[in-house]
């Protein structure tokens, strides 16, 4: 097995998600069997005791990939060094709650992070914010962190990119392999647009292949947008496993790359493209390679996808001036 090993930090790791995140992590699924991994955990400290628990499975996994764990409450020492940070610590919605009504209780967490992370990180971290809601959370660290580049912080949007893939697949009879080009624009939010016009199943256009704007408009991005809330309303509790999934894709994919000729939604800082307001974290598609996203240029957005685009934005200006009101951007 190769070299040091690579440090991640996971918060809120004794919760739901990080449950199942841990033991992918700690398994190889992130940086493959050949790379040694180094766990930093971060918790309140009322979940110190049932975070020992974990890390005693942890222990009687025996995983060969798993070097080393650490577990604390203070955010300096967990993340001292670390090259990778899973900001999944936050609560989550219940029922009848939008993710943006998380934002005063959750946007605290995400000021004395970043600054935690500008404090102390390895030069090369870089930052997943899963924690709700997502991108305004990493809004929040990224405008805390003045020291590290602004393209090191992200937000998850990869769980509603492969609800998307396998909702077009479950339409259309096909393979989730053979959907590419699939694209989450905006927010993790009800008016997240999940975009099917450049999509395709098998190498075909997959609006063209489904040719019904009715159910691309009534039932598709409805039942992609508001997948969170169908899981809470049956499981009495938000996703987890695939969130954790999702979590682990989108981060090995940025560390080691997406698949060649396609590309991947992530929430990203924009540089202003497709009419979005610079600064915003918001999904685009991306190619990654060496650790480093490229916003894919070129595409055309035609009426509807415009609308639907420029929605989900307005929502994360609004987000944006709440925790500014909120004294939470550095
Ligand atoms: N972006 C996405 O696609 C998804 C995001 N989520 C979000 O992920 C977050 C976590 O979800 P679950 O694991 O189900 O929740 P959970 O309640 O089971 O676990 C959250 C954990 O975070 C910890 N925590 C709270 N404040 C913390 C802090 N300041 N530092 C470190 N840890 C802290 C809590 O003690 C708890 O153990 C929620 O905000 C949820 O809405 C969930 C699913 C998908
Ligand atoms: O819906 C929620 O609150 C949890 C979440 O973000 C998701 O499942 O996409």
């Amino acid at each position: 097995m190769s070299t040091a090993p690579v440090k991640v930090a996971v918060t809120g790791a004794a919760g739901q998600i990080g449950y199942s995140l841990l033991f992918r992590i700690a398994s190889g699924s992130l940086f493959g069997p050949d790379t040694p991994v180094e766990l930093r955990l971060l918790e309140i400290t009322p979940a110190l005791k049932a975070l020992e628990g974990v890390v005693m499975e942890l222990d009687d996994c025996a995983f060969p990939t798993l070097a080393k764990v650490e577990i604390g409450d203070n955010a300096e020492k967990v993340f001292d060094g670390v090259n990778h940070a899973l900001l999944v610590g936050a609560r989550p919605r219940g029922p009848g709650m939008e993710r943006g009504d998380l934002l005063e209780a959750n946007g605290g967490i995400f000021a004395p992070q970043g600054k935690a992370l500008n404090s102390v990180a390895a030069d090369d971290i870089r930052i997943t914010v899963t924690g709700n809601p997502a991108n305004t959370n990493a809004l929040i660290a990224m405008s805390n962190a003045p020291d590290i580049p602004q393209e090191r912080f992200s937000a998850l949007t990869r769980l509603d990119h492969n609800r998307a893939i396998s909702q077009l697949a479950a339409k259309t009879g096909a393979a989730v392999t053979d959907i590419t080009h699939m694209t989450i624009w905006g927010n993790h939010s009800a008016t997240q647009y999940p975009d099917l016009f450049h999509a395709e199943v098998g190498g075909r256009n997959a609006a063209e292949l489904v040719n019904d704007e009715a159910w691309l408009a009534d039932t598709y991005i409805p039942t992609v947008a508001k997948r969170g809330a169908a899981i809470i309303d049956a499981r009495g509790a938000s996703s987890a496993a695939s969130a954790a999934s999702a979590t682990v894709d989108h981060a090995r994919d940025w560390a080691l790359g997406s698949a060649a000729g396609d590309w991947v939604s992530m929430s990203v800082r924009s540089d202003g493209s497709y009419g979005v307001p610079e600064g915003l974290i918001s999904s685009f598609p991306v190619t990654t390679s060496n650790g480093d996203w490229q916003i894919v240029q070129g595409l055309e957005i035609n009426d509807f996808s415009r609308a639907r685009i420029d929605a989900s934005v307005k929502e994360l200006e609004e987000e944006r001036e709440a925790v500014r009101g909120l004294g939470l951007l550095g």
